[in-house]
């Protein structure tokens, strides 16, 4: 525990107690001195800076063993350095014990529980010794157990101490520390309450001292040592900024904060700072999976690295463990030489054989995602180590040629940006043996066929994120097709669907095309189109569902269209006398460098692990009993990231957000902005399908007031991802690379929920007294919403350059956009605000050819280009 060196916190060894310690009392009682005296010079060498010693057992002569012992320790230097507390409920003990030491002592302890006469007394005996006494919060109705009884019994206590002239240097309050996590309500805030007394103790009573006994904390938890060792580390963090100045503790039993399981940490953390309700029911849960795990974790951790050279490379690639793969490889490398082979035969064998072991467990459901990606590291690893010596040996033998199952070529589209999905593929592929070409980002069509042509390529992959790659996919479809090529196309990524590919890819191509639905799928697609036997099968069974998926559109009766007209007819209607007042900071507001901690509280880690392919709702997720180990581990590295992310400065989170004076023109929203100048224009899309009952066709310029409102906008982006990433790349760390860029993601996200809630509560500033816990802001419990730019209420990507001039984004805070309108940097995230209570989110769905005309018209553009930006939404 880092705080225990750096602050001026004083720990108290506990072992010296018969009380606490079975050893020793077993030594006391054999009247074995010699090995008890061992026992307090071994927690002077731990790190105890006071002894505690403690006689208080029925069949002892508590006394006597007391003097006995404590002269026995006065005569070693190196104990006798440090001070000796002397423990006992009994008065006489405690005096004969004072009778016996020669420095300063410190009596444990005093208390008001046989009422203010018989404290004082004692007190006074503790001045005629020159000793400190330790002050229990107890008085004549009992312990303190609540922050104002602490708070109460301490000060009292303080003012009689002092008004008999005790030195308050010479006071050390013990306020109690209970158990906490017992399954008792009343219990609940025993941790939280300890803390927040010793903070007004310490206020109130100049110069005294506070202490505690910290194992009574995880008593509930005894037997299970990883916990409790988390738990007093996690108090103890707490305390000692809160003033907490010693503790009695077994100081070689304490972790450091920084390095305890965070999901773990932040389960403690929930219990002792009684952040939620359920916070004891979820330790004791996760305490469960912790139980005798890491005697054994340790006793396994040791056996592997005794095994021979091949198991233990596929032990490491199975577990993803990188740190010995080198020296592995090396010594499976000499191995190999030794007999006669080459260095490629490493490769071939043991480690294409744990890949193949990683393989299985995948495919079979047994091992997820984030654990595929490290074994891939751990792989990459290996093969840079070989690389030279292959190459090495190219000019003495014929082409060593590396037999990959087959060669695909991936890319992100023209005019996309995103790429963690696409690069989960490619490691994925590339562990199971295929040979990857990564093109990259924003890569168009010409040049994905030049490499797949000029790399001989078995397969081209392609991957986007927004919805207009969409249409760049056809595109490529269409290009491969006039250029005759026969190679199966792959489709991925997230706005692409089964129906999508078989509507439109697919008719503009007749090579086979094949929607991949996810990472886990994509080994199994490239095996079988690469498969000599089950190739033909695949393809026409994929082109048969393709085909039914097309029938069924031709023949399913699509539903109803209304008019333009008759859907404006049936617009929303809010209250518009509901509208929020006009913001209290208009124009715009620019945040350079927003606090990446702050950010930090409000990420919604549900689609973090999505992106991983683990699927459940955070927390639940980490106690899954299936993936919940995979999901700790990946948290536990993506807390580890975060907090050097946030503690170095690796990125920057640049905002901007502004409010303008508007009115609803149909279904435009029209700005005035200065006086004077030329006005802009936000046309938005309306539902056209035909509603059930009394439901309106909805249309976001529907929650702005036709005679006078506001509405916002705003931009935030993550920039200073591309150094780290790339020593990542350059280390053959994807799985670090990935965990980065998605994290980076969740800070956006994260960045925009910190602003809008700004926005509602200072800035726009119409819900000036909102307090909201982040479940619940990620729940939208919030009045106002923020459509995006391509999402369904707005699907329309080509706003986002009319709100980036709006808010100057790209000068005032650096996102720019591509010709298919996606933000860089990736990880960003812009929007409208509508501040009506009424506001919501809605899908418009598909729309007529009138609308179409008529947006055309309102944009000032050709119907083939408003086409062109409104595809998803036409039939
Ligand atoms: C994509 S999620 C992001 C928030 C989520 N908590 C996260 O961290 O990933 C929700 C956001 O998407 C946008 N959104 C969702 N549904 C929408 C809709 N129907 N129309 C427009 N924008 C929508 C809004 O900007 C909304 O704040």
């Amino acid at each position: 525990m880092n705080d225990l060196t750096t602050a001026r916190f004083v720990n108290i060894g506990e072992r010296t107690n018969v009380t606490g310690s079975a050893r020793f009392k077993k030594l006391i009682m054999a009247d074995d001195y010699d090995a008890a005296v061992e026992v307090a010079r071994q927690q002077v060498e731990n790190g105890a800076q006071v002894i505690d010693v403690n006689m208080d057992e029925g069949l002892l002569d508590a006394e006597k063993a007391m003097t006995t012992f404590l002269k026995l320790i006065a005569a070693e230097p190196d104990i006798a350095r440090v001070p000796v507390m002397i423990d006992s409920s009994k008065w006489d003990v405690i005096e004969a014990g004072l009778k016996c030491v020669s420095g300063k002592p410190i009596v444990n302890s005093i208390s008001m529980k046989e009422g203010e006469a018989e404290f004082l007394a004692h007190a006074k005996k503790c001045m005629l010794y020159g000793a400190a006494a330790v002050v229990m919060a107890f008085d004549e109705t009992g312990q303190a157990d609540t922050k104002a009884r602490k708070v109460e019994i301490c000060a009292r206590a303080y003012k009689l101490l002092t008004g008999i002239g005790f030195p308050p240097e010479d006071i050390i309050f013990d306020p109690n520390i209970f158990a906490v996590a017992t399954g008792i309500e009343e219990h609940d805030r025993y941790g939280l309450d300890f803390l927040e007394a010793v903070k007004e103790i310490k206020a109130a009573c100049p110069h005294a001292k506070t202490s505690g006994g910290l194992s009574n904390l995880s008593f509930s938890f005894r037997g299970n040592e990883t916990v409790r060792r988390a738990m007093h580390s996690v108090f103890l963090y707490h305390a000692i900024p809160a003033g907490l100045d010693m503790a009695i503790v077994n100081a070689g039993q304490l972790d450091i904060y920084d390095t305890i399981d965070p999901v773990l940490r932040e389960a403690c953390e929930d219990v002792i700072l009684a952040r939620r309700r359920d916070a004891t029911e979820r330790l004791i849960d996760l305490a469960e999976s912790y139980k005798g795990k890491s005697a054994a974790e340790e006793k396994a951790a040791e056996e592997w690295r005794g095994w021979e050279v091949r198991k233990r490379l596929e032990h490491a690639l199975v577990k993803g463990i990188d740190a010995h793969v080198v020296d592995d490889t090396e010594e499976a490398r000499a191995e190999v030489e030794a007999a006669g082979g080459r260095p490629i035969e490493v490769i071939e064998g043991p480690l294409m054989d744990g890949m193949n072991v990683v393989g299985d467990l995948f495919g079979s459901g047994k091992m997820f995602l984030p654990q595929v990606v490290k074994s891939a590291r751990v792989m990459k690893k290996a093969v840079a180590h070989l690389i030279p010596f292959i190459e090495a040996e190219k000019d003495k033998l014929p082409a060593a040629e590396q037999k990959a199952k087959g060669k695909i070529v991936m890319a992100t589209v023209k005019g996309d940006v995103h790429d963690i999905g696409k690069n989960i593929v490619g490691v994925v592929l590339q562990c199971n043996g295929y040979d990857v070409v990564d093109l990259g980002v924003m890569v168009p069509w010409s040049k994905i066929l030049e490499t797949a042509r000029e790399t001989k390529a078995d397969i081209i992959g392609l991957s986007g994120l927004i919805t207009p790659s969409l249409d760049e996919m056809v595109t490529v479809a269409e290009e491969m097709q006039g250029a005759a090529m026969q190679l199966p196309l792959l489709i991925g990524g997230a706005t692409t669907s089964k129906v999508h590919t078989a509507l439109k890819i697919d008719p503009a191509y007749e090579g086979p095309v094949i929607h991949v639905l996810d990472a886990s799928r994509a080994v199994g697609v490239a095996s079988r189109l690469l498969s000599d036997t089950q190739k033909t099968a695949f393809v026409d069974d994929t082109a048969g569902e393709y085909r039914k998926v097309r029938d069924a559109r031709a023949g399913k009766s699509q539903s109803v269209l209304l008019s333009l007209d008759e859907a404006r007819a049936n617009h929303y209607d809010p209250f518009y006398s509901d509208k929020p007042a006009p913001p209290l900071k208009p124009g715009r507001h620019v945040f350079e460098d927003w606090d990446l901690a702050d950010l930090r509280e409000y990420i919604d880690w549900t689609p973090f692990f999505r992106a991983w392919e683990l699927h459940g709702n955070y927390p639940a997720i980490l106690t899954d009993e299936v993936v919940g180990d995979t999901a700790r581990d990946l948290k536990r590295d993506a807390d580890a990231m975060l907090e050097r992310i946030v503690s170095e400065k690796w990125l920057t989170a640049k905002g901007v957000a502004g409010f303008w004076p508007c009115a609803r023109d149909g279904d435009d929203v029209t700005l005035h902005e200065a006086e004077g100048e030329t006005h802009t224009v936000l046309p938005f899309l309306r539902q056209q399908v035909r509603k059930s009952r009394d439901r309106a066709n909805m249309c976001l310029a529907d929650f702005i007031d036709p005679s006078g409102d506001w509405i916002g906008g705003f931009a935030v982006g993550i920039h200073g991802i591309e150094p780290h990433s790339k020593a990542f790349l350059a280390a053959k760390d994807d799985y670090s690379d990935i965990l980065l860029k998605s994290l980076s993601d969740r800070l956006a996200e994260a960045f925009a929920e910190a602003l809008h809630r700004h926005v509602r509560t200072d800035l726009w500033g119409y819900a000036e007294s909102e307090d909201l816990s982040n479940a619940a802001l990620i729940k939208e419990e919030y009045q106002g919403i923020r459509p995006a730019p391509g999402y369904p209420a707005c699907p329309d990507h080509s706003l986002k350059p009319i709100l980036f001039d709006l808010l100057d984004a790209e000068e005032a805070v650096g996102i720019t956009l591509t010709e298919n309108f996606a933000m860089l940097p990736t990880s960003a995230v812009s929007g409208f605000y509508f501040g009506h209570p009424e506001a919501e989110y809605f899908g418009v769905a598909r729309i007529g050819r009138d609308q179409l005309e008529d947006y055309a018209a309102r944009r000032d553009v050709s119907v083939e280009q408003a086409e062109r930006w409104l595809r998803p939404n036409l039939d």
